[in-house]
């Protein structure tokens, strides 16, 4: 009755696949002191791609594992290579201003007014535009064409994120910066609308994945400052989409109570299995204890679920907190990402009112009354008074559905076990009250 849960995978591009092989060669080359594999993946090709290949399959390699010598390999990656992060220009973002006009009202003391102010100043130093290079030869890069101004991270990540855009919009909020944060939802909306999902970040390395999904929550806070109407038009369809994606037939999964009742909740479920391009050389070290390519398959894919879920990497998701290899992402169900999916739903059903939309509005207020319900029977833990992760029994079978096990609730404590506290809807109840109650 069970069958084995297939695995799709997305497939990379060639330029990627390239990247990875010179990684690899770049560790055996420099050695692992300040070794960092995402700094290969993220190079632009300054030539095609055939001729760059066919200039790094005649570099001279000597040894038996026919190693390049460092002069080579350094003469060979400035010829044919832009640095990483050249294809992103700097960008004045359009609405920034030293002090903005009524900023942070309540925070009266002056240090941390001033404090305030070089965080509020970081977002110049973090604003980027796509160069007009990537969207003419897409081929020759890893960062994905966005069509709007970005704000990144910074450091070695040069490039949007997902999870990370919903705090980022919260700071630009406050900064007053409207027109920066519509235009990251923009560049969200663009990824849904071209892949059917928002991936992690913006560079063909991360298309198999997600991340804690938060577009909702961003369009409904920037709707809650500027009443922007053609905004929640404009997202509407693909928060749709998100929402599909989510609860596809690889992310969820049935649970039945005690009482018999069948509860549909969603899990972190990468489509893919293989190393990270990011950091490939590291994972397959970490999967080198494992005999069988199937094994291997299996670790890798609970390896980039991991790193969809943000957490990348907690002992969370480790059967064996003391043992990397035993990551079991894809066997349990987060209380997190219910709670997103959850929070997804309440500012759908607000967005569809926004525009009139009654039906959609009542589907999914019913929709989010489904999930509360669902959270509270398999996550609930009323003596500890906390939600709690739910591993599955079996997580790379696929069943109709599994019965709910006491002894399967997760029961370390983590941060993710209070998000629904972030949910209006349990304030009212269960933890809120038990917090309260403890305080
Ligand atoms: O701040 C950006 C993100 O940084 C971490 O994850 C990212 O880097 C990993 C390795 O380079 C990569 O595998 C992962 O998919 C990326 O998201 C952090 O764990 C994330 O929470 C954060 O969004």
């Amino acid at each position: 009755l069970s069958i084995k849960c297939r695995v799709t995978v997305v497939p990379t591009t060639p330029l990627v696949t390239f990247l990875e092989r010179v990684q690899e060669t770049a560790l055996d080359t420099f050695g692992e002191k300040n070794f960092d594999a995402k700094l290969y993946v993220d190079l632009s090709l300054k030539l095609n791609l055939s001729k760059t290949e066919k200039a790094f399959d005649g570099l001279p390699r000597s040894g038996e594992n026919g190693t390049v010598s460092v002069k080579a390999l350094k003469e060979f990656i400035a010829t044919y290579f832009d640095d990483a992060g050249d294809d992103l220009l700097y960008y004045d973002p359009v609405d920034f201003v030293p002090e903005p006009e009524g900023f942070l009202p309540k925070v009266k003391n002056p240090e941390v007014r001033a404090w305030a102010l070089e965080v509020h100043a970081l977002w110049k130093n973090l604003s980027r535009k796509v160069s007009d290079g990537v969207r003419e030869q897409p081929e020759l890069h890893t960062l994905l064409p966005l069509p709007e101004a970005v704000v990144v991270p910074g450091s070695r990540f040069i490039e949007v994120y997902y999870w990370d855009s919903y705090w980022v919009i919260r700071g630009l909020l406050s900064s007053k910066m409207y027109e920066t944060a519509k235009a990251i939802v923009t560049n969200l909306i663009f990824l849904v609308d071209t892949y059917g999902y928002v991936l992690n970040g913006s560079r063909a390395y991360y298309t198999n994945r997600s991340q804690p999904p938060l577009l909702s929550a961003m369009v409904y806070e920037i709707y809650n400052r500027t009443c922007d109407v053609e905004l929640v038009r404009k997202a509407l369809p693909a928060l749709l989409k998100e929402h599909a994606f989510w609860n596809s037939e690889i992310h969820k999964v049935t649970i039945q109570d005690a009482q018999g009742c069948n509860h549909n909740l969603s899990r972190y479920y990468a489509m893919w299995n293989k190393p990270r391009p990011e950091s490939s050389t590291k994972d397959k070290e970490s999967a080198s204890k494992f005999l069988s390519n199937s094994e291997k398959q299996q670790f890798y894919h609970d390896i980039a679920s991991a790193a969809e879920s943000g957490w990348d990497f907690s002992t969370r998701w480790m059967r064996n907190t003391s043992e990397f290899t035993t990551l079991s992402t894809t066997s349990i169900l987060p209380v997190d990402l219910n709670v997103y999916i959850l929070k997804m739903e309440l500012d759908i059903a607000f967005l569809a009112n926004v525009l009139g939309n009654k039906a959609t509005m009542e589907s999914f207020l019913e929709a989010a009354e489904a999930r509360k319900n669902a959270i509270n029977s398999v996550f609930w833990n009323g003596e500890k008074g906390q939600w709690f992760d739910y591993r599955l029994t079996n997580g790379t079978i696929c069943k109709e559905s599994e019965t709910w096990q006491a002894c399967n609730q997760n029961q370390n404590v983590y941060a993710s076990n209070f998000i629904p506290l972030w949910i209006d809807l349990f304030h009212s109840d269960k933890g809120f009250t038990f917090l309260i109650q403890s305080a």
